[in-house]
């Protein structure tokens, strides 16, 4: 089963909905009447979309975007690509981006600046992980669940090559998974 595969649990089920209940609150205060337009980047923000829009008490829409980063293993090849765009304009529009991870902030910066672009009102950013030791360009998120050490995280949407997103928890593997993978 996965959990053998898992070193470490940095972060429980249990603290994740915590947080997301958490943030999901001060959001509901923030948006209250501004109908912002939440904006999943799939594929890793899944669960913690999923368990954060449903703590937010008022309303809110719902779009989903592509963009991709890394190819595979554990390692980022620098370039971000736009898989698929957002079906909604946001021109005027409070949009509120939702991640799994900050890592080198390339993901973030280029998403952040290309809504701006688009004349968005305002573009803020949530994220479950920010991994603050990896950053290579400057960009911050305006919340954050969990501040965590540089290390490769699988979990709650993390994945190491596509695997691992399923678990309920954010852990590190043990090493003789990537033995065994590459
Ligand atoms: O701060 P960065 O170094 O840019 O890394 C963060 C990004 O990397 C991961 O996405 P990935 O491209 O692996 O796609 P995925 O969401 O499908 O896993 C993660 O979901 C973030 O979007
Ligand atoms: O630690 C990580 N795990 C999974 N995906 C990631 N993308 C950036 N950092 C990570």
């Amino acid at each position: 089963m996965l959990e053998k595969t898992i070193k470490k649990v940095l972060v429980t089920e249990e603290e994740i909905c915590a947080k997301s209940r958490e943030i999901g609150q001060i959001l509901t205060q923030e948006y209250k009447d501004k109908n912002p337009l939440m904006v999943a980047i799939l594929k890793g923000s899944v669960p913690f979309f999923a368990e954060l829009t449903k703590r937010i008490d008022t309303h809110i829409e719902m779009d989903f975007m592509v963009v991709s980063s890394y190819h595979g293993g554990t390692s980022s090849s620098g370039e971000v690509k736009m898989i698929k765009d957002l079906d909604t304009s946001v021109e005027g529009r409070d949009i509120v981006i939702v991640e799994d991870i900050i890592d080198t902030g390339r993901t973030l910066l280029y998403l952040k600046q290309l809504l701006l672009h688009r004349k968005a009102k305002s573009v803020k950013i949530v994220t479950l992980v920010d991994k603050p030791e990896g950053r290579v360009v400057e960009i911050e998120a305006d919340y954050v669940g969990f501040s965590l050490p540089n290390e490769f995280l699988v979990g709650f949407g993390l994945d190491y090559d596509e695997h691992f997103r399923n678990l309920p928890y954010i852990g590190i593997l043990k090493e003789e998974v990537y033995q065994t993978k590459d």
